[in-house]
């Protein structure tokens, strides 16, 4: 009992479906990742979400549930509110590594969320980075994604977030298992 209470998120994900929230700019690849880790098949024909999206996938002995907030400029915010982050488990921005040029928005936009939910979920959240489109000659790495968002500089909004950036290709599956044991392990320690 005083275990379960001291670890209010202790065996989180083994709960019916934990809510994921993915987000990040318009092609950054959050519909091809969802389907990638659903099926196990490259998503072939794509389309901008409009509005969100959700697909409710089983990762070995959990029940996630990913939303995806679509990226363009008019569905960024749609229509997810605090009260959807409420009780998030944990929080997926996908980056496209290829993207140098629009790596200054997706921080902001990280940023703005982030102020967006403060107080609304737990500071010390799981935030996952996929760098996707790894596989891309020139792509950015990890460290260098992990640099241009500042994410050290999470922590000093009063925000101790766990974060971790991990490289993926959501057309091979490369890195997104890794990153969903980060996520799920990280959950679990809170
Ligand atoms: N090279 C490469 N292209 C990818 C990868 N993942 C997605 N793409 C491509 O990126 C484009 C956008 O993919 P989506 O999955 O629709 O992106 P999204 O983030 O869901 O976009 P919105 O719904 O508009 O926010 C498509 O042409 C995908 O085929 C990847 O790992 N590597
Ligand atoms: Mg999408």
């Amino acid at each position: 009992m005083g275990t379960a209470l001291g670890k209010p998120f202790a065996g989180f994900f083994h709960q019916e479906e934990s809510r994921i929230v993915l987000f990040g700019l318009d092609a950054a690849g959050k519909s091809s990742i969802m389907h990638k880790l659903k099926t196990g098949e490259t998503l072939t024909t794509t389309m901008p979400t409009i509005g969100t999206d959700v697909e409710s996938v089983k990762y070995k002995d959990s029940n996630l549930r990913f939303w995806e907030m679509g990226g363009q400029q008019c569905y960024k915010w749609f229509p997810m509110t605090k009260h959807d982050f409420q009780e998030i488990a944990g929080l997926v921005l996908v980056v496209d590594s290829t993207d140098r040029d629009r790596i200054e928005d997706a921080k902001d936009f990280l940023n703005a969320v982030i102020d967006e939910i403060q107080g609304s979920v737990p500071d010390n959240v799981a935030v996952l980075v996929f760098g996707n489109k790894h596989e891309v000659p020139g792509a950015m790495s990890a460290s260098e994604i992990s640099n241009k968002l500042d994410l050290t500089s999470l922590r000093q909004k009063n925000w101790q977030r766990n974060w971790h950036v991990q490289s993926s290709c959501a057309f091979s599956g490369d890195g997104l298992h890794e990153g969903l044991d980060w996520l799920l392990k990280n959950a679990e320690r809170m």
